[in-house]
């Protein structure tokens, strides 16, 4: 199969689909890549580290959209991109589809097969290809909170950690998933004061093992969401419920009770937004104030660290990838965890929850791949 990496042209991406040694693994099963000029600027990998590594390199993105069987990327298809996509070929990346209605257009329309890093599952109830990014946003989270915490940037002017004989800023996590622990952690490392709400009980009981009652835990009602928002400094909005929009757990009415200067950090907005004021945003203007409140709404906060995130990604990415590769569409009836990625083919929708999202008929993949 000839494999396609086109340059990430969303604002402030700097992560590349295929790192170099990615590159190694498929022509070692017999592939053929095609990589975009450029493509492994945001890594270090110039030109040269990916001929060393097998690849040939194209001089603009059409031709690499234009000849590979299958393109893999990092970030959904910007509207230049949609357009190239055609029928019989394969897209595997984030997509995010829920809260795009305009992309979930533009890939039916285009008559690609397109796999959603973020809906694909694995044996355990997780989302294999998910989470490594979900552990760098979390662990970015808390950066950009203390970073927006800080009164030149908006903020309170807190210090997250305190200093002996001055309380420490408070956190609120709201979801404990991957996104959440790993925010956690870093606020736990930093001396903070953390709080973690979530809708599962049985998360919340593994998170008060793994954290030793070093964090406090507890069950996400509405109530609690608004005693937790109102006395922390910085909350975190890490929730998701797969394929679908993130539920809106914060409203506007509830910004007039939290502190003058505290921080939203939404990291949901790939699904939409779990606060009622946030709209995504890009790292070159990452944050806005509402009602005195700093929102952080970036979409792809691991794209600001990318040498972290690619080798992160392709370490999740790439098994899925060479079966895709070996495979072609049969991989997906082979594997009910890649299948699970399938969001659209043949111009339907294909993930049911991601339907639902979109007011749009779903079309079982089981059925669409028999047809
Ligand atoms: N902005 C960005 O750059 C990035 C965003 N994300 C997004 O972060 C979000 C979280 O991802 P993960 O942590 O991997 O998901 P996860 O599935 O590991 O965790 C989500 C948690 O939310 C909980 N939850 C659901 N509804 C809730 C509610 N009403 N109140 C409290 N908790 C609730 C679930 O029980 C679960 O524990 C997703 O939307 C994901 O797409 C992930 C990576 C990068
Ligand atoms: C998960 C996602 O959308 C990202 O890493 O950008
Ligand atoms: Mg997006």
């Amino acid at each position: 199969m000839l494999i396609g990496v086109p340059k990430e042209i969303k604002v402030g991406e700097a992560r590349v689909g295929l790192t170099p040694s990615a590159v190694v693994e498929y022509v070692a099963h017999g592939h053929k890549v095609l990589v975009e000029t450029g493509a492994g600027a945001g890594i270090r990998a110039d030109d040269d580290a990916y001929a060393a590594a097998g690849a040939t390199i194209a001089d603009a993105a059409d031709k690499v959209f234009a000849e590979a069987d299958m393109i893999v990327k990092v970030k959904e298809p910007q509207a230049a991109e949609w357009a190239q996509l055609r029928p019989g070929q394969i897209l595997f990346t984030y997509l995010h589809l829920a809260a795009d209605p305009k992309q979930a257009r533009g890939l039916m329309e285009s008559g690609v097969t397109a796999i959603a890093y973020e809906t694909v599952t694995d044996s355990r109830g997780g989302l294999p290809l998910l989470a490594p990014m979900s552990e760098v946003a979390g662990r970015l989270s808390i950066q950009a909170a203390a970073t927006a915490l800080q009164k030149p940037n908006g903020g309170r002017g807190v210090l997250l950690g305190g200093v002996p004989g001055v309380q420490a800023g408070k956190i609120a996590v709201i979801g404990g998933g991957v996104v959440g622990t790993q925010a956690a952690q870093m606020a736990v490392g930093l001396g903070a004061e953390v709080t973690i709400l979530d809708r599962s009980l049985a998360r919340l009981r593994a998170l008060d093992d793994l954290f030793h009652g070093r964090v406090r835990t507890r069950y996400s009602t509405l109530e609690a969401i608004r005693e937790e928002a109102f006395s922390a400094d910085a909350v975190i909005g890490a929730v998701l419920i797969p394929g679908a929009s993130a539920p809106r757990l914060i409203s506007r009415d509830m910004l007039s009770g939290m502190k003058p200067g505290a921080v939203l950090v939404d990291v949901a907005i790939d699904q939409g937004g779990c606060f009622e004021t946030s709209h995504p945003t890009t790292h070159e203007s990452p944050t806005f104030v509402v009602d005195g409140v700093v929102h952080y709404c970036v979409a792809n906060m691991p794209g600001a660290v990318p040498l972290t995130s690619s080798e992160a990604l392709n370490n999740a990415t790439l098994p899925f990838g060479l079966e895709l590769a070996d495979h072609g569409m049969a991989a997906l009836g082979r594997d009910p965890h890649l299948r699970a990625g399938l969001n659209v083919h043949g111009g339907r929708i294909t993930h049911a929850a991601v339907a639902e999202a979109l007011g749009l008929p779903f079309e079982a993949p089981d059925q669409m791949l028999a047809a």
